[in-house]
């Protein structure tokens, strides 16, 4: 018998007035797997979780998780899901350890508290107000209420910005740990390299519409090569365009930023030397030139026109 997806989220629009911020999406998470939802700011992903989450009810289209409306469904799916809780008004006076063991107590089989705060390095600021936490600290917090309840599906929105290098590892092990006792993970991030490291698949939204899925492998597999020019002052007016022209329509020329473009197309020896050409003739000191096969930040950047947002 063919199991049902933990997440399906079927033709979803979400308007805020008259800005859609989800527009006809359609998404399907397996069980037991990490899926890292990707996209510029304002792609309507956070919208789109907190619909999963039963915070808003769907304007158009379905949602259902673990085969449950989360908003009609609300009292039987909570106990089964785990929503990283961000900072809230309610929470602000509330010592960090007191608002773990209050939430661990809301469920019937919680996990060891002192365990998962050892695990987390919260003991440290376990007597600290929620809102004297640091950024970082109240992102593990967050994660510490998300997975207490051994949930079987966690929806974690940038689990690791703000976080330390120490804290993302321990994150990512956690969550991997997690989808090895079987939990389904769903997490949105800014970060490339957390999607490629955890993901099994990666749903990338623009606009709040779906424009690529896939695993990493599958989203980085052929295409084309990539090349990427970092000068040390910014280009003239117009050098993306006048690069294209020089180098024709075989190859595409994204800018990234005032002093950085990518080149994807046959990387060969003409591209390089049209390109060594033309910054001689635009006066520009080429800082570095990168030649690759695209990883997962060169598809975003492909596929949305946009670099990734900096935390
Ligand atoms: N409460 C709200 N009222 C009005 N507009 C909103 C509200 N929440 C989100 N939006 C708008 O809806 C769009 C989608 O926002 P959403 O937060 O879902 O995107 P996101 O992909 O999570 O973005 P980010 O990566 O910046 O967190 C954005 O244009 C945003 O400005």
């Amino acid at each position: 018998m063919p199991t049902i997806p933990a997440v399906e989220v079927s033709g979803l629009v979400m308007r805020y007035g008259d800005k859609v911020a989800v527009d006809g999406l359609d998404l399907a998470v397996a069980e037991h797997t990490i899926t890292a939802v990707l996209g510029p700011n304002g792609a309507g992903k956070t919208t789109t979780l907190e619909t999963c989450e039963g915070y808003r009810r769907p304007q158009q289209g379905a949602v259902r998780v673990l085969g449950l409306d989360p908003t009609a469904d609300q009292r039987a799916l909570l106990p089964r899901i785990g929503v990283m809780l961000q900072g809230s008004g309610a929470w602000s006076g509330v010592r960090a350890m007191e608002m773990l063991r209050h939430i661990a107590r809301l469920h019937a089989h919680p996990l060891d508290v002192d365990l998962l705060a050892d695990r987390l390095g919260l003991h440290d600021c376990g007597r600290t107000p929620y809102r004297r936490l640091s950024g970082g600290q109240q992102q593990r917090l967050g994660l510490a209420t998300a997975v207490v309840g051994r949930p079987e599906v966690v929806f974690v929105d940038e689990p690791t910005a703000g976080m330390d290098p120490l804290a993302r590892r321990t994150t990512w092990e956690l969550l991997e740990e997690l989808r090895a006792d079987g939990v389904t993970v769903v997490l949105t991030t800014h970060y490339m390299d957390e999607a490629e490291r955890l993901a099994d698949q990666i749903h990338i939204i623009d606009q709040g519409r779906m424009i690529a899925s896939g695993t990493p492998a599958d989203l980085t597999r052929g295409g084309t090569a990539t090349i990427r020019l970092v000068v040390t002052k910014p280009f003239p007016p117009g050098a993306p365009a006048s690069l294209q022209e020089a180098l024709g329509p075989q190859v595409s020329v994204t800018p990234i930023s005032d002093v950085s473009l990518l080149i994807a197309g046959p990387a060969d020896s003409t591209t390089l030397a049209t390109v060594a050409g033309w910054c001689e003739l635009q006066g520009v000191l080429p800082e570095s030139l990168n030649l690759g096969q695209r990883n997962l930040e060169d598809v975003f950047l492909e596929l949305t026109g946009k670099d990734l947002p900096r935390d």
